[in-house]
């Protein structure tokens, strides 16, 4: 396996977020990315991010609510490049995952005791030293973070699943089953509010599309002036689809960052820099980062949607015309080009 970090995987786990919060230290330099004072220049309101019904997108008879709905999706996607999608069809049962309901399994682990918490954190590091995909502390990108990875694969029974102990393989299969409907009825979706053929993004990602699911766990901070949970990107993704439990994310538009509120039952849609690549331009890749907070750990779940491995995309023919003209050359890889 090709060496990724500079540092040895030890020296950097002996920084364990979760340790220094424990022992109050202040973050060493390498975590300081943003300017004490900035957070008072920046506003970041409460954001206006559109609400979706995606089961009324996918009602089979047209009309004028769906039109309605569909029309304020596009309008979305153009200028926030995400929505909070309800009627996705994920059940009160994976509700469990929303952290704020006593059912979650992380929440469970979290509130209980503290040293069950740790032990956890502890187990966690472990796993992660045994993981080389793992992008949480490699690298340039140093975050206040704590991720694992997972490829959800469907219809292929135990690859790649069973290293995501913190959560059961059942709940999980069924996480990545439910998670590969809301890319389905989102792919249709968008191709209805841009007036072309309904399966031509789903087409584009392929039959062997990947579900890619990242599970961050961002601990407290003590200086949320300074920190950063996740420093601003674009997604490489087609789209990414979003569970949180906490506020905490914020999205760039107008030069301002929006806090993304978190409703119960919506997963935030965010779309990735592929997707801006499919509709021409048309739907925006969003820039986007994590807050820290000094009273609030926060996990979140996020599962990237991309086509699948050496699959060519590029605009779709019917959003490029005299008036728009073709943006983007057709690329093949773009994540693995581009991944941070
Ligand atoms: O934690 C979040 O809400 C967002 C995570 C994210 O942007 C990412 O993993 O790329
Ligand atoms: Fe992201």
């Amino acid at each position: 396996m090709a060496e990724v970090s500079i540092l040895p995987a030890e020296v950097l786990l002996s920084k364990r977020v979760q340790e220094m919060v424990l022992k109050g230290e202040e973050p060493p330099p390498p975590y300081v990315c943003r300017d004490g004072d900035a957070v008072h220049e920046v506003a970041a309101p409460f954001s206006m991010i559109p609400t979706i019904d995606l089961s009324l997108c996918a009602l089979s008879t047209p009309g004028m609510e769906q039109e309605e709905e569909l029309q304020k999706l596009k309008s979305a996607l153009c200028s926030w490049g995400c929505f909070q999608a309800v009627g996705h069809g994920i059940s009160s049962t994976f509700a469990k995952f929303q952290g704020n309901t006593s059912n979650s399994p992380w929440k469970r682990r979290r509130s209980k005791r503290k040293e069950l918490k740790i032990s956890k954190a502890m187990e966690l590091t472990l796993y992660l030293k045994k993981v080389n995909s793992w992008i949480g502390l490699i690298g340039s990108s140093l975050k206040y973070t704590q991720k694992i990875e997972e490829i959800l694969n469907y219809g292929q029974k135990n690859q790649n699943l069973s290293g995501a102990f913190m959560l059961p393989i059942g709940i999980l299969e069924q996480y990545s089953i439910k998670m590969k409907k809301v890319t389905e009825l989102t792919s249709k979706a968008m191709a209805k509010s841009l007036n072309i053929e309904e399966n031509c993004f789903l087409t584009q990602f392929g039959e062997r599309a990947q579900h890619k699911a990242r599970f961050n766990y961002y601990s407290r901070c003590q200086r949320p002036d300074l920190v950063l949970g996740l420093k601003a990107h674009s997604d490489v993704s087609g789209f990414t689809i979003i569970l949180m439990d906490e506020e905490g994310l914020q999205v760039l538009k107008d030069e301002q960052w929006f806090t993304v509120p978190k409703i119960t039952e919506a997963l935030l849609v965010l779309m990735g820099d592929q997707m801006e690549i499919m509709t021409n331009g048309i739907f925006k890749s969003p820039v986007h980062r994590v807050v820290t907070s000094s009273e609030r750990e926060r996990i979140s779940i996020a599962v990237f949607y991309s086509p699948e491995a050496n699959k060519e995309i590029g605009p779709e023919d019917g959003l490029i015309n005299e008036e728009t003209p073709r943006l983007f050359k057709n690329v093949k890889g773009y994540a693995d080009i581009y991944q941070g």
